[in-house]
């Protein structure tokens, strides 16, 4: 989505029931609990169309898919179903049973015994890799909770695997529960910040509930490599022309003010956004 020079970002699309921007993308599960909503977990697998697992991520869906379908247990509506698509990494987390029940439904379990690459870039690498989706936008299940170490990996690889101009390689996102987060890169980008969606989902008594999804209102834009001057419209702490380097300033804390906030930016920075939701089956 690009018009006049400016990169145009709608992110909650990914939640919604009638995408407008997004094409279906690829999911990878990290090594992280799953905290959202059971009804935004059925809409991002419904808006996905490849969903890898990084080794342990594996254990992570297999539990979350458990815990939900105890709640369907009367059988007046059909569990939730969340597809996966292979499972790659060096397998030293993914746990015997969970290799044995993915092994049972035929999904590809992938060694790849590369100990200088983290399992997350495995799953990354491996979606590039295939033809039919060496561009399509991925969403990350996972944050930058736990681990600093790869926390920081994931930050540095949001920023190496879109390297080329105008995202050429597809978009990606970092979902935890907390924010979504999203590489800007050098030039002019809009964001449709204040965005809600109406998820529909079940939960298990045969009822439709109705939950809500939208942006919070804290935004922190980070410097990613060396300096860059920003210059923002549309937060309440606007700056223009403003050096952001660590060691020096960053913005962080930030809030939205207006329906589109916009980032101009003379290198790569970080644009995170917090989550605001509520709902059935948290
Ligand atoms: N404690 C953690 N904190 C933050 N992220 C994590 C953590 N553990 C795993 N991840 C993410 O999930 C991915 C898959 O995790 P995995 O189950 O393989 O754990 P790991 O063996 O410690 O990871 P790796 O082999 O990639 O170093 C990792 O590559 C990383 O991106
Ligand atoms: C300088 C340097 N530091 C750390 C590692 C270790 N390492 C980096 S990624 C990875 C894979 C984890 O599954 C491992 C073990 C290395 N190879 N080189």
């Amino acid at each position: 989505m690009e018009s006049s020079g400016v990169t145009t970002w709608q992110p909650l699309d990914i939640f919604s029931p009638a995408p407008v921007v997004h094409k279906p993308f690829a999911l990878v599960i990290l090594n992280q609990e799953l905290k959202l909503p059971l009804y935004l977990y059925q809409q991002l697998w419904l808006n996905s169309s490849f969903i890898i697992a990084a080794d342990g991520g594996a254990n992570r869906l297999y539990h979350l898919s458990n815990k939900f379908s105890a709640l369907f247990s009367n059988g007046l509506s059909p569990p939730p179903n969340f597809p996966l698509n292979a499972v790659i990494g060096d397998l030293d987390s993914l746990l015997p049973h969970v290799r044995q029940h993915y092994e049972e439904k035929g999904i590809p379990i992938i060694e790849d015994e590369d100990q200088y690459s983290t399992d997350f870039t495995k799953a990354v690498k491996y979606i590039r890799n295939s033809l039919e989706r060496k561009d399509i936008d991925i969403v990350v299940l996972g944050g930058l909770g736990g681990r600093v170490d790869q926390g920081l990996s994931v930050l540095h690889h949001l920023y190496l695997f879109q390297e080329s101009e105008g995202y050429k390689e597809g978009r990606m996102y970092l979902l935890s529960s907390e924010a979504v987060t999203f590489v800007l890169k050098t030039g002019k980008h809009e964001i449709k910040a204040k965005e809600r969606w109406i998820g529909i989902g079940s939960d298990g008594k045969g009822i439709e509930k109705i939950g809500d999804i939208a942006f919070g209102k804290h935004v922190g834009i980070l410097p990613l490599k060396g300096e860059s001057m920003i210059t923002t419209k549309g937060l309440e702490w606007d700056v223009k022309d403003w050096k952001t380097v660590f060691g020096g300033s960053v913005s962080t804390s930030n809030h939205v003010k207006e329906e589109v906030v916009s980032v101009e930016t003379s290198e790569d920075v970080l644009f995170t956004i917090d989550l605001d939701f509520e709902g059935p089956g948290s």
